[in-house]
Order: structure tokens, then C-alpha cells, then sequence
């Protein structure tokens, strides 16, 4: 974050942000500019009109300079097209539920991925769009005695999301249970990567570092019988409403788990005193340490300040550098380093 503008910020977890096309300048994209919708190749752009809030967890965000939704793989490349032909940057979002938005917005396009089917190919094995509800997909398969995502009800993210993050929890990961991955490149090709290709580490895919990744667009999972699965679901997910303060508007853990360390995130935030400590309408949960909470209002500059101030005194008092598993999306692509 070279710009002056960032100065002050905490260092958040940059997100992949797709650089192939050329840059638009703060100074002369303006994000305020007047409202708009225009149809192309039967999808519909909105310039100017959808406010971030509405689409991240958060509830956080300024406009957008450019909106559209696709509901199937070939309307994801037209849209990926779209933004190429108009050199445009551009971010796929499933339900925002691991993003921190800036107030100032998004220079860029922002594609919201409604790819929602899922089709059976045979027992155990589910081809599912990236747009499909992970949450959903986990009761679903517990339901009908297949193991593997019993740990996903509950999570708010999609699909994409979930193998984009290899999400986790209660011992499981997205990544064990996928056999593969369809994606599009930034060339608008259509990829398929196989399991071995995927290399799945702790919140981490290989998607998360490949430079002409445009967009996962279908996942193949492959899951084993278990005739407690809807059990063990149902266990994990009252776990979770136990620990975790699923009513209030949160973005998940905001930092990864120190690797190593026997020690977790959240431990280290308590340790520190900090539940329940406030920076405008940026809260630490009172509920887990390790979620912060919008409790009204609240700014991307007052969850930014409240993620580098828990960083800062976590760091001075155990010597530990907590990393952001949230994704920070700078509004302007020249703020970044990457
Ligand atoms: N374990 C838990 O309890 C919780 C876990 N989570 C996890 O956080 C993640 C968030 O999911 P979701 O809300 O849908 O994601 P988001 O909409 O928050 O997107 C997060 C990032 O994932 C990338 N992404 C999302 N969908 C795709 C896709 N189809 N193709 C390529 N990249 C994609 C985007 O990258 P880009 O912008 O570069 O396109 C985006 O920056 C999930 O892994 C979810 O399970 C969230 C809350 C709680
Ligand atoms: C919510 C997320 O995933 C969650 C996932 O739901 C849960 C459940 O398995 O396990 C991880 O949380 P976590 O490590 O904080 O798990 P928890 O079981 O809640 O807590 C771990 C330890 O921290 C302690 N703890 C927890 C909360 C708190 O406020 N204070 C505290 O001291 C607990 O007592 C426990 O000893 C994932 N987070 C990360 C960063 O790995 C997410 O990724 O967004």
C-alpha cells in the first residue's frame, strides 16, 4: 500500500486482483458518477448504482463503478469479456462473506456469481456451480449420508468462495473433498484442473497465486457414505452457534491461525483484553474474539483500524504477527503493491 492515501492502514491479505487489463485513475474515473444501466450480449450493466454494502457480510462498501450478475458459465465469460474489451478491472463475488469493501468503492466491475446448479453424476459425486450456496451444499449432501462438507452448513460464503479460501472447520476442508475444478482464464478459456493440480494448504488453494485465474466456475466433489453425516452436521453447526455470533454482521475469522503455535487467534485477542473493544461501529465480538462485528455504521476505515490496533498490541504483548484471512478490495488498483 504505497499510496498516502493507505498509509495508516493495516497490511490486510491483498486480494489476487486481476491485472490484465489496464488501469482506470482515481482522478479521472470518478466513483460518484451519475447512475446508468446498459444491456450487452444479454446481460445488464449497472455504472454507478449498486452500493458494496448490500453485497459483503459486512454490510460495508461504496459504490461500484460498473455491476452485473451471471447466472451461468457462458454469461461469466461475457462479462469477463465485457470488462476486457473495456478495459475494465474486475472481481468475482460470491457472498461476500470473506471481503472487507472500501467506503470509497470499486473502480472496477464487480460480477456477483449466481451460478447456483448441482448436478448429481453419480453416488457421492456432485458437480456444483460456484454460485451454489456452500452452507446449502453441506446440509444437502449431510442429508443424503455423505461425509466430507458436514462442517459447511452454517458458512455464509459460496462454493467459488470456499475453494477459492479452501475454507475450514472442525477438522474438515473444502480442499479434501474436491476431485476437480473447472475454471475460466483470463483469455476466457475454459480449464479443468485435477486434484493433484490444486494443492490445497491451510486457507490456501493453488487458485489463490495462479496470475491468469479469471474465475473457478464449477466444482466437482467427491464424498464418502457416512450414515451419521446429518448428525455430525448437526453437531458441528451448534457448535458453531455456540461459539460463534451468527446474528451479527461478520466476515468469519478475520485472521488466520498462528501456524505452530498451539495457540489460536482468537485465544491471543482475548488474551489481550480486547473483546468487546470498539473503534466507531467496528467491534470485537463479544461472543469470539476472532470475529469483529458491525455493530451499527460502521466504516471500512473503522474495521481497518480496529484490525491494525488488534495486530499492534497482539504483536507487543506475545510477540506473535497475526495474517488476515479477511481480503482487503482496494477501490483504486494503483493503491496496491501487487
Ligand atoms: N469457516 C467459516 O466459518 C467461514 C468461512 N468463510 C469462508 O470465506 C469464503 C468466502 O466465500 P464467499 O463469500 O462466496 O466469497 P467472497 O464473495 O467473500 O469472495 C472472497 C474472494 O474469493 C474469490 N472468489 C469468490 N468466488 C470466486 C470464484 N467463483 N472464482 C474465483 N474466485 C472467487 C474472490 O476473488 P476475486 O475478488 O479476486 O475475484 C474474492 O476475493 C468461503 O471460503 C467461506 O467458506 C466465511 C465466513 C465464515
Ligand atoms: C470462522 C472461520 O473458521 C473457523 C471455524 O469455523 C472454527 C471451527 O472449527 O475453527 C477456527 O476458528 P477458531 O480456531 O477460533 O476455533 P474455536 O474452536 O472457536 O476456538 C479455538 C480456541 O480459541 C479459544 N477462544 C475462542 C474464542 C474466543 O473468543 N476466545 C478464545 O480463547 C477457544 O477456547 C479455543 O480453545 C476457524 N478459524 C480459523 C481462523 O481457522 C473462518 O474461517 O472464517
Amino acid at each position: 500500500m504505497s499510496s498516502p492515501l493507505f498509509q495508516s492502514r493495516p497490511l490486510l491479505l491483498l486480494k489476487p486482483t486481476r491485472k490484465i487489463f489496464s488501469l482506470s485513475h482515481p482522478q479521472n474515473n470518478s466513483l460518484n458518477r451519475s447512475p446508468s444501466t446498459h444491456s450487452r450480449n444479454g446481460l445488464t450493466f449497472l455504472r454507478h448504482k449498486k452500493l458494496l454494502t448490500d453485497l459483503s457480510t459486512w454490510g460495508i462498501g461504496g459504490p461500484c463503478n460498473h455491476f452485473v450478475q451471471v447466472f451461468e458459465q457462458t454469461q461469466l465469460v461475457s462479462a469477463i469479456r465485457y470488462c476486457k474489451e473495456n478495459s475494465l478491472r474486475f472481481m468475482i463475488i460470491g457472498k461476500g462473506s470473506n471481503c472487507l469493501f472500501d467506503d470509497l468503492g470499486y473502480d472496477g466491475c464487480v460480477i456477483l456469481n449466481r451460478i447456483e446448479f448441482l448436478e448429481k453424476i453419480e453416488h457421492g459425486v456432485y458437480r456444483v456451480g460456484s454460485g451454489y450456496p456452500f452452507n446449502r451444499l453441506g446440509v444437502q449432501s449431510a442429508t443424503e449420508g455423505l461425509s466430507g462438507l458436514e462442517f459447511a452448513a452454517g458458512i455464509p460464503g459460496t462454493v467459488g468462495g470456499a475453494a477459492f479460501m479452501n475454507a475450514g472447520a472442525n477438522g474438515q476442508e473444502t480442499g479434501d473433498a474436491i476431485d476437480t475444478m473447472e475454471i475460466i482464464t483470463c483469455e476466457g478459456e475454459f480449464q479443468m484442473l485435477n486434484r493433484g493440480d490444486l494443492r490445497f494448504g491451510y486457507r490456501s488453494s493453488v487458485c489463490q497465486d495462479m496470475k491468469n485465474l479469471a474465475a473457478i466456475t464449477a466444482v466437482t466433489f467427491r464424498l464418502n457414505n457416512l450414515e451419521s453425516a446429518r448428525d455430525r452436521q448437526l453437531e458441528y453447526l451448534e457448535r458453531r452457534k455456540q461459539s460463534q455470533p451468527l446474528r451479527e454482521r461478520s466476515a468469519g475469522s478475520v485472521f488466520r491461525n498462528p501456524s505452530d503455535l498451539g495457540v489460536s487467534a482468537a485465544e491471543l485477542i482475548e488474551r489481550s483484553g480486547l473483546k468487546g473493544f470498539k473503534i466507531g461501529g467496528a467491534m470485537v465480538s463479544n461472543k469470539h474474539a476472532n470475529f469483529f462485528i458491525n455493530c451499527g455504521g460502521a466504516s471500512s476505515q473503522d474495521m481497518l483500524e480496529l484490525i491494525g490496533l488488534v495486530k499492534k498490541t497482539v504483536y507487543q504483548k506475545f510477540g506473535v504477527k497475526l495474517k488476515e484471512e479477511v481480503l482487503y478490495v482496494h477501490p483504486y488498483i494503483e493503491d496496491t503493491n501487487l
